[in-house]
């Protein structure tokens, strides 16, 4: 690893980013690296990290920011044997969590120091977009659309924005195509899930594992206002395989059509509203540096 370029979400999180840029050089000039540094505006980033990649053409692109930020970085890194680097510095980083990258930025650091690659996987969505960690449509999509129409981002703003939507939860009737076997359900919410657990510590899918070349979908039943402690209690606590709301499958690919339109968030965005999501597995696709401590399976 020589050169490294680090692309920084000055926004996420709500996070003061004061020192960011001076710790990074730091780091490299102590670390014999190559650095270089490049802040996302919210227009166009996409393209701009392109560019600046083909100018400093990196071992290694670092994704300063929260999943949001992880996952355009990655989308640009795809099939470039270009290694993902992570500082978590967004409101939940749940895939920083996944891989136990911790969020404090001289930790965060040392784990890149270490360089120790896993190649995970990636669910591909709609032909066109990419999830490395968790998706769904439903009620939590639309708890994230609140959240991002609201003022006040953090742990904060995500907290009473879960409240607000909880009380507005309304069950749609969808129809799954899980590779030929078709079925019916009305659903709360259905979770696309490649890893285990949300940045919020809630694990939605106990046996997610992000390099197993499988991913689950977790469909939530509708449930009665009661069963909230019920299911909070079996989100926290690891249980949600056993609790009687839920139902998972794992699988490769699946097409979920929706009899009217629904929010759809991939990895802490939410992309619009959509009939249909049709999810395939890439296995193994994407480089990425993960804690040491990080068990490979
Ligand atoms: N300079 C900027 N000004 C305004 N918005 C920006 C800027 N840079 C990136 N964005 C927007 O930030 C969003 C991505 O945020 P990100 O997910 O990284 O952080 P977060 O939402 O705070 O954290 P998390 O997803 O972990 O909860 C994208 O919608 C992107 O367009």
């Amino acid at each position: 690893m020589n050169k490294i370029l680090f692309v920084i979400n000055p926004i996420s999180g709500g996070r003061d980013k004061t020192g960011l840029h001076q710790e990074i050089y730091s780091f490299c000039k102590n670390n014999h690296l190559q650095g270089e540094i490049m802040e996302t505006t919210g227009k166009n980033d996409f393209d701009r990290i392109h560019k600046k990649m083909e100018q400093v053409a990196p071992d290694t692109v670092v994704a300063c920011g929260g999943d949001g930020t992880i996952n355009m970085v990655a989308q640009a890194l795809l099939k470039k044997s270009i290694t993902l680097g992570i500082i978590p510095l967004g409101s939940a980083n749940g895939l920083a969590a996944e891989l136990l990258i911790p969020r404090d930025i001289k930790k965060a650091l040392d784990i890149i120091k270490e360089n120790n690659v896993l190649p995970i996987d990636i669910v591909q969505i709609n032909g066109k977009y990419i999830s490395l960690h968790l998706s769904d449509v439903g009620f939590n999509a639309k708890l994230i659309k609140h959240f991002d129409q609201g003022r006040v981002r953090g742990k904060l703003g995500y907290l009473t924005h879960f409240f607000k939507t909880l009380h507005k939860k309304s069950p749609r009737r969808y129809t799954f195509n899980l590779k030929g076997n078709k079925f019916r359900r009305r659903a709360e919410m259905v979770v696309f899930a490649n890893a285990s657990r949300y940045g919020t510590g809630a694990v939605v899918n106990p046996e997610g594992i992000i390099n197993d070349g499988k991913f689950e979908v977790c469909i939530f039943k509708p449930y009665p206002w009661y069963a909230i402690f019920r299911l909070t209690f079996d989100f926290f606590t690891g249980r949600m395989k056993k609790s009687p709301y839920v139902k998972i499958f794992s699988t490769t690919e699946i097409t979920v059509k929706a009899h009217k339109a629904v929010p759809l968030q991939i990895d802490g965005e939410v992309i619009g509203d959509f009939k249909t999501v049709y999810v395939k597995m890439l296995q193994k696709q994407l480089p990425v540096i993960v804690s040491p401590y990080f068990k490979i399976t």
